[in-house]
């Protein structure tokens, strides 16, 4: 019998709350009626032949927060790019809020990411804008009115830090403030799905830190959250689900996961005792250490 919305949720909060026996979840489990992202066997061959992702089948609930990992070339930014229908996939079908994309014609498909937070390196603050006009402008174009603007922009600005910052345009700021504005954008019409292709990219770990606290703040407000990464530290540090992909197919989908799996780690440990190379100690973060490092 297939398990239940709320079997699914218990067993995550079961397997979140006792790191040391987390389980793998089913790699493919079956959508629930409260599954934000839906992909089933999608797989995408560009025009090149190369392969960027494979029978790919996974399902997101609402209100998660997950990390996609895997080494450069895995297939995490085909997933987003699908995801924001900047691709089509080759075969499989892709459902984002119950919505088929396969079913959202090319005109429509402004209109279906203006409904999505995006924080991609390559959508770029408009150069001769502010901050806060940045940030406004993305109200704007989903038809808020002035007053709206007025009310939501400070509040958004407050919260990602950038209140001393509304005048500065993009060259005056440094690059973690610029990425901040990006969440701030991303953010501001409370989408219920917000994706982020390497938002700490580039970043040094304090300010990655701040770009993670407010992903997680915006996730606690009800927004789903997914976010590729090659962050190994926060990875490790958030403890959230993980999916990593190799090659365009997905290895692992794991609960409360860190950013490489158990056995290596395990390897890694029998090295270590074997006299070899030590490598950096892996912190294993419960709960309350995330809760407490992220806490507002
Ligand atoms: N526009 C494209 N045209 C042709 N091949 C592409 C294109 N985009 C990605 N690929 C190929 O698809 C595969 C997956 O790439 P993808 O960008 O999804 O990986 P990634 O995991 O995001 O890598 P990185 O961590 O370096 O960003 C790679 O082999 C890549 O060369």
């Amino acid at each position: 019998m297939a398990a239940t919305e709320a079997d699914l949720r218990a067993r995550r909060r079961a397997a979140a709350k006792t790191p040391d026996t987390r389980q793998r979840a089913a790699v493919s489990p079956p959508p629930t009626s409260s599954s934000v992202i839906d992909f089933r066997g999608v797989s995408k061959t560009y025009e090149s032949g190369d392969v960027g992702l494979e029978n790919a089948t996974f399902s997101i609930d609402r209100g998660d927060f997950v990390f996609l990992v895997g080494h450069t070339g895995s297939g995490k930014s085909t997933i987003m790019r699908l995801l924001i229908k900047e691709h089509e996939p080759s075969s499989g079908s892709i459902r984002v809020a119950g919505r088929d994309l396969g079913e959202i014609d090319a005109k429509k498909v402004p209109y279906y990411r203006r409904n999505l937070g995006i924080v991609f390196q390559d959508f770029k603050l408009l150069p001769n804008r502010t901050v806060y006009e940045n940030v406004a402008y993305a109200l704007q174009v989903t038809g808020s009115g002035r007053k709206e603007i007025r009310a939501k922009v400070p509040d958004i600005l407050r919260l990602t830090g950038l209140s001393t910052k509304l005048h500065n345009y993009p060259h005056q700021l440094s690059g973690g403030e610029q990425q901040r504005v990006s969440v701030a954008r991303a953010f501001v019409n409370h989408p219920p799905l917000l994706i982020a292709d390497e938002p700490t990219g580039n970043l040094d770990p304090e300010t990655s830190i701040g770009i993670m606290q407010l992903l997680y703040r915006i996730n606690r407000a009800g927004s789903t959250v997914l976010v590729a990464t090659h962050d190994h530290a926060m990875v490790d540090r958030m403890r959230r689900r993980v999916i990593e992909l190799e090659k365009g197919r997905i290895i692992r989908d794991e609960i409360a996961g860190g950013y490489r799996q158990r056995e290596e780690s395990t390897a890694e440990f029998g090295a270590l005792m074997r006299g070899e190379p030590a490598p950096a100690p892996r912190r294993r973060a419960d709960d309350d250490d995330f809760d407490s490092a992220f806490r507002d």
